[in-house]
């Protein structure tokens, strides 16, 4: 069933609700931005996320999308349909089964509205961290009650379409169980090794690599938000971190008989260890399949304006296509190592295009 959205009102011009506007925009989709904070308004407008919403006299929209915290979710979707704003409604709340649970509670109208949650995200907020990208080639939930009708879910299956995403529809029970696994308890796990290091020596902050910062970079994301999310999701959180929790009590026992001259305590951690490389190439790559095993090309650059361009230049005059980068910065020294992710049979020819125009390629 095709769904036009030709207006969509974003509700929460945060990080999540402006990349969803942005992405829209993109599309030439009319948005309707609106946010209890004028500022956060005012710098998605200035953005180009849309046009400052008229609730008195403004159109109706095709969709509304609620994109505050789970705890505001219902709330906002009851004040929303009073107010006749949309045909349709979802929220990307980051919990299901709490905010549809309330929305149930408060007699919101669940024939217009389906829930929804984009697996994608940063550790910033705010519509300054926003991206029209976000969310391509990323999972998005969507979480149909009984009560929903086939056009609420086109409308939202379209919005997932126009932002990139791959729509996987799933009961919000079973949503939340999931995300415990896959975001909500390796949150709590990132804070966890995080606050080893708000009193750590100065010699060990010093000595942190890529290594701590892949692991503890979500740590830095909104406690006010995280706090929500955890609280929506509290029992299956608490069990994913009990599990997390015997893991790690069992890897300390056994590196203090290690300590204590027991060489056969090394198989508890191998286990350990190899359990964690096999759930590891368990996660899918970027566009939901398999990883794919893509190929780093690694190319010196100097700290100076434009080098990052000219290096994409090449690779666009050579017709490969860059999955992934990354910038590796040297301390103390004025250049960095760019790591191009590519695919197995491009690295090769790129690697020398870069060399025969005189870059370095180590
Ligand atoms: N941060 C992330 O990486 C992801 C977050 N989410 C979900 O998206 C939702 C929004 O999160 P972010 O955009 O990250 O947060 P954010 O803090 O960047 O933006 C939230 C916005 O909602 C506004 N707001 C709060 N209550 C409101 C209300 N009652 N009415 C109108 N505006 C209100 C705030 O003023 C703020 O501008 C949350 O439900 C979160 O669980 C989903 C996927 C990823
Ligand atoms: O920062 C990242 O990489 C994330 O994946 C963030 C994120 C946070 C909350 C969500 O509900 C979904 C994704």
């Amino acid at each position: 069933m095709a769904s036009a959205l030709r207006t969509v009102l974003v509700v929460g011009t945060g990080l999540i609700g402006t990349s969803v506007a942005l992405a829209l925009r993109q599309h030439d989709v009319r948005v309707l931005l609106a946010d209890r904070d004028q500022a956060a308004v005012r710098l998605a407008r200035e953005l180009g996320a849309g046009e400052d919403w008229q609730p008195e006299s403004g159109p109706r929209a095709d969709l509304a999308v609620i994109s505050v915290p789970p705890a505001h979710v219902a709330t906002e979707l009851l004040d929303l349909q009073q107010r006749d704003a949309a045909a349709y409604y979802t929220d990307v709340a980051s919990v299901k089964a709490e905010p549809i649970h309330r929305a149930a509670q408060l007699d919101c109208d669940l024939r217009t509205y389906v829930a929804s949650h984009p697996l994608a995200g940063r550790e910033r907020s705010g519509p300054g961290a926003a991206r029209a990208d976000l969310f391509l080639g990323r999972p998005w939930a969507l979480c149909p009650t009984p009560e929903a009708a086939p056009e609420a879910r086109a409308a939202v299956l379209r919005l997932v379409e126009l932002c990139g995403g791959n729509p996987v529809v799933v009961d919000a029970a079973e949503h939340d169980r999931a995300v415990a696994v896959v975001s909500h308890a390796p949150h709590v796990a990132a804070s966890a090794v995080a606050a080893r290091l708000a009193d750590a020596p100065e010699v060990a902050l010093g000595l942190a690599g890529q290594g701590v910062r892949d692991v503890t970079r979500i740590a830095g994301s909104d406690p006010g938000l995280w706090l929500g999310i955890l609280s929506g999701n509290a029992a299956p959180v608490a069990e994913v971190l009990e599990a997390v929790s015997r893991d790690l009590a069992e890897a300390a026992t056994a590196l203090r008989s290690l300590a204590g001259g027991d060489g056969t305590a090394t198989d508890d951690i191998t286990h350990l260890l190899k359990r964690g490389v096999a759930g590891h190439d368990r996660i899918p790559g970027k566009h939901g399949g398999p990883a794919p095993a893509y190929v780093v090309v690694q190319v010196v650059i100097g700290d100076r304006p434009g080098q990052l361009a000219r290096l994409f230049q090449v690779c666009d005059e050579v017709g490969v296509n860059v999955e992934d980068v990354r910038l590796e910065h040297a301390p103390g020294l004025p250049l960095g190592i760019a790591e191009l992710s590519v695919q197995p049979d491009a690295a090769a020819v790129l690697s020398q295009a870069l060399r025969e125009r005189g870059w370095q390629v180590p």
